[in-house]
């Protein structure tokens, strides 16, 4: 059967993609949360939504199927019927902080007074106090902090739709994601994958689901081949995580053979590995110079299934030859990031310079900000694509992050 997810390498003909159009959500903030909420800036939200919309319509003209996040979540809620509306907001409303108590009643008839459509818009952009008649007296409404405008907190890293989860070959990962601006993401792909009759009942394996108490997140989880996925063991990423869809992948029969664990810094410039690694040919990627050592060097794990049944460990620092024993390579391209000049390196990386979107085997989708590492991926061959990046690259996430593809053609 075929399944209306199927990822077997980061650079297959990309066929179907789903997105999020920035809302609300971007701008529905003040400067004071924005450490708390991972954004570094508030974007301009019509400018915003002009360059994604660039985006989707360069994917399209490549012969992209593009859907959107906010469409599927409200088609699986209304596929699912009154239950699962119902269960649905339950969980979403606990994850608010609302799991009882009067608030979650009046929060709760409120969003069902809209349509569905407009109810998982709502929840996206977050729910203002001053958008209720109602002021809460009880003891818990009264111990938080008056002045706090909202209700429901705003999801605006919703537009990176990479991270809440990670298509892998004919499955996916639901992630249970690091930080509480994050974490009731997930949410909306698990009521897809459930109910959307696209995908419900359709052989879509998850591989790991979203109620797990180690961290991953779909930045760090790069597919390199049908028999191989990279993982970033990085500040969202933890290693028990990373074992533990190793084992399920080993044991489920999803044709992965191989985990490559790539340690990086843990920092917020560098918080997946695809912010400074994205692989963009069969022998082709690019790379931050930041992340790699002396000569190149940086701690890598391969994880296979011992003839034990448990897993095997084999600690490498040299990324080439990992990648090339791994994808039976004789020598591959590895382009720096800035073409090695570390200050414009740096900046660039922090721009999203190393994350790039394979819409095919040499075929990059790209910030047009990122105008040297652009053209050194040029230098190298590599068809590349330019999107505008003004307000969307506030969020600190480039095309890559802000893509997630659910089939690709294989190689
Ligand atoms: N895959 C990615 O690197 N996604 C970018 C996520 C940016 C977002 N502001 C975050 O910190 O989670």
């Amino acid at each position: 059967m075929k399944t209306p997810i199927h990822v077997t390498s980061e650079i297959g003909k990309l066929d179907v993609v789903m997105l999020k159009r920035p809302g609300a959500e971007v701008e529905n903030f003040t400067p004071e949360m924005m450490p708390r909420l991972l954004f570094d800036d508030i974007p301009y939200l019509p400018v915003a939504q002009q360059e994604h919309d660039h985006f989707a319509s360069t994917l399209r003209d490549n012969d992209v199927e593009v859907l959107y996040l906010e469409q599927l979540a409200a088609e699986a809620l209304d596929a699912g019927g009154e239950a699962v509306k119902d269960a649905f907001l339950v969980q979403m409303l606990a994850e608010s902080g609302y799991a009882a108590g009067i608030l979650h009643h009046v929060l709760k008839d409120y969003l069902l007074s809209m349509t569905t459509q407009e109810m998982v818009i709502k929840i996206m952009a977050g729910v203002r106090k001053n958008e209720l008649d109602f002021v809460p007296l009880d003891l818990v409404s009264a111990a938080e902090e008056q002045d706090y405008p909202f209700f429901m907190d705003p999801m605006p890293n919703l537009y990176f739709t990479r991270d809440p989860a990670a298509s892998i070959g004919d499955g996916l990962s639901i992630n249970h994601m690091t930080f509480p601006a994050r974490q009731r993401e997930s949410l909306f792909m698990e009521t897809i994958i459930n109910h959307h009759p696209r995908f419900a009942d359709q052989g879509v394996n998850v591989w790991r689901d979203r109620n797990q108490t180690t961290r991953i997140e779909g930045g760090d989880e790069l597919v390199l081949s049908d028999t191989v996925i990279a993982i970033g063991v990085s500040e969202r990423t933890s290693a028990n995580a990373i074992e533990d869809i190793a084992r399920n992948l080993f044991a489920k029969d999803s044709g992965f053979e191989k985990v490559l664990a790539i340690r990086i810094p843990h920092n917020h410039a560098m918080m997946h590995l695809d912010t400074v690694f994205t692989m963009i040919n069969t022998d082709q990627f690019t790379v931050h110079p930041g992340i790699l050592g002396e000569g190149g060097q940086i701690d890598t794990w391969t994880i296979t299934l011992g003839n034990d049944g448990e897993l095997h460990l084999e600690h490498d620092r040299d990324l080439k030859r990992v990648l090339k024993q791994a994808l039976n390579l004789d020598d591959l391209d590895l382009i720096p990031t800035g073409g090695g000049d570390p200050l414009i390196a740096d900046r660039e990386q922090w721009n999203d310079g190393s994350n790039t979107l394979a819409i095919a085997p040499g075929v990059v989708v790209t910030y047009n900000r990122n105008y040297v590492s652009n053209q050194v991926l040029r230098e190298h061959g590599l068809k590349v694509l330019e999107v505008l990046s003004s307000e969307l690259s506030r969020g600190r996430g480039g095309p890559r992050c802000m893509s997630m593809p659910l089939v690709r053609e294989d190689l």
